[in-house]
């Protein structure tokens, strides 16, 4: 019966294209990461066509695609449980709160959310000015050689600040980025982003047979990451201890506290393994994350040179020709730039997708109800480049529009996702996006990498987050001090 009810929803909400037995329509994610992604749009775009929502069959399981927010705004309000495909990265970070079934996660939002407070974060500027300020050095040394790509030094300066500020360490991977810590969590998210688009492996069992190597290269990876988090871990944990049992503590009263030692602090009984999970919860949501926004945003102003001398006009405004650094009391002040990240935001989300798992029936307002045991994909790309909700110019990089217009539905922005589970370090993310921003545009003028004009398509592929096809290419000339 509920079999029934789940196909005869396919049917009513299906496309054109043939579902074969066994593996549904999943054939159509053959192809490198760049078909993929162009299929998954395509998908979006037939979405439209129905009305927000279409059916894709991975297999035997039913996927509903969602583009348009007031039925997103439903089924995010009300379906809290994430896909079963989730499970997957479960194996890294056990019930860490990103992918915990709702039993874990809510009581864990609870004890995380309040570490992302304003204060907590403004502490954190400071660590974001100084990663910067070695990514902006290192820069010079590679700008002296033609164009670079940004990727390594956009990805290894996330990686430093969200260490810093999250374990109290600084892992200096913009010097060292061969790091075997580096190189494994890469190795899980590739391994991952690859299974994820083939049924035919989301079964444990046979994957384990049939990928053994990757299997085995994926249990050395995790064995390799836990060690070393196990370890900072036990160590900080003595040292505030010490700090706690000795009257005198060395670390002055205001001095910033890291998300480990916040969540120590807590009311929370938290052990190694607790810790263990939300702390690499952490470094595994905000790091590829802020990386690939800001990666992306540094195309779009080598691409739209108008929009960057504004945003470097603004930069005059609040520093003048100094280099000091960025600080907290800035960041309010840069608007525009605000702007220029949000909409680079809307038309390249890091996080092109996200899923739901229907598990009662919930009823839409458009009259479909989705049944129990199918699961719901988000577009976030496409509900981002809807002319509903953006208008005719909805594919055009537009940061006015964050300026001079309100949104349409409030789920018709929503990069960082939206609803109870929405992203927990949306503030953070922006205002560590904004510190390596306004370091690199004040000391360099972006351009479009070699043989480019600036005029291209951004061609973008599918892997857990959403990656240019040319890496993030540019050039970077260094400013004379104080030109306008
Ligand atoms: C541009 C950067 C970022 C983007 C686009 C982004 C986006 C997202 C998205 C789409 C989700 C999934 C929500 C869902 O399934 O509904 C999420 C969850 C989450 N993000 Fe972010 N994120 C970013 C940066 C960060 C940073 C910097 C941190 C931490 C320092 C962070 C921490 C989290 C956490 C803890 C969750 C899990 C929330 C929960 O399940 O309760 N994110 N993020």
């Amino acid at each position: 019966w509920r079999n029934r009810r789940k196909y005869a929803l396919g049917n009513k909400l299906t496309r054109k294209t043939i579902s074969l037995p066994l593996i549904g329509q999943a054939y159509m994610f053959l192809g490198t990461d760049e078909d993929r992604f162009n299929q998954f749009e395509a998908i979006g775009r037939e979405s439209y066509e129905m009305g927000g929502i279409i059916s894709q069959w991975q297999g035997h399981l039913l996927y509903l695609m969602v583009t348009e927010p007031e039925i997103i705004e439903v089924i995010l309000k009300t379906c809290l449980e994430k896909d079963d495909l989730m499970r997957m990265f479960r194996v890294l970070l056990g019930n860490g709160s990103i992918f915990a079934p709702v039993s874990i996660w809510r009581p864990r939002r609870k004890i995380l959310a309040p570490t992302f407070s304003q204060k907590n974060l403004n502490s954190f500027v400071d660590v974001f000015a100084r990663q910067s300020k070695v990514m902006s050095d290192q820069l010079h040394i590679a700008t002296q050689k033609g164009p670079v790509s940004m990727w390594k030094y956009i990805s290894t300066y996330t990686m430093d600040s969200v260490c810093e500020t999250t374990l109290g360490i600084n892992m200096n991977s913009q010097l060292e980025p061969e790091l075997p810590f580096l190189q494994a969590f890469e190795n899980c998210c590739r391994i991952d982003a690859k299974r994820i688009c083939q049924p035919w492996l989301y079964n444990d069992t046979i994957n384990k047979i049939f990928c053994r190597s990757a299997f085995d290269s994926y249990d050395r990876s995790k064995k390799l990451i836990w060690k070393f988090m196990d370890k900072i871990i036990t160590s900080k944990w003595a040292l505030l201890k010490k700090e706690i049992s000795e009257s005198n503590s060395k670390k002055p009263k205001d001095s910033w506290k890291t998300f480990l030692e916040l969540l120590i602090e807590s009311s929370a009984d938290y052990g190694n393994l607790e810790l263990r999970e939300e702390t690499l919860v952490i470094v595994l949501a905000g790091t590829d994350t802020s990386a690939v926004g800001s990666g992306f945003t540094t195309l779009l102003l080598a691409k739209y040179p108008e929009v960057q001398e504004k945003v470097y006009e603004e930069l005059q405004e609040v520093f003048g020709d100094s280099d000091r650094p960025v600080t907290h009391e800035d960041l309010p002040r840069l608007k525009y730039l605000d702007a220029v990240i949000r909409e680079s935001l809307r038309l390249y989300p890091p996080v092109p997708l996200i899923t739901r798992k229907i598990e009662r029936d919930v009823a839409l307002p458009n009259g479909v109800t989705l049944v129990e045991g199918c699961s719901v994909l988000v577009s976030i790309w496409s509900v981002h480049r809807n002319p509903r909700y953006w208008g005719d110019d909805a594919e055009e990089f537009r940061p006015e529009r964050f300026l001079d217009t309100t949104l349409k539905h409030p789920a018709a922005f929503m990069p960082f996702s939206y609803g109870p589970r929405s992203c927990l370090g949306y503030l953070y993310a922006m205002m560590s996006m904004k510190t390596a921003m306004a370091t690199l545009v004040r000391r360099y003028r972006i351009r479009p990498g070699d043989g480019q004009t600036g005029k291209e398509r951004i061609r973008v592929k599918f892997g857990i987050m959403l990656k240019p096809v040319n890496e993030f290419i540019v050039k970077l000339e260094p400013r004379t001090k104080g030109e306008k």
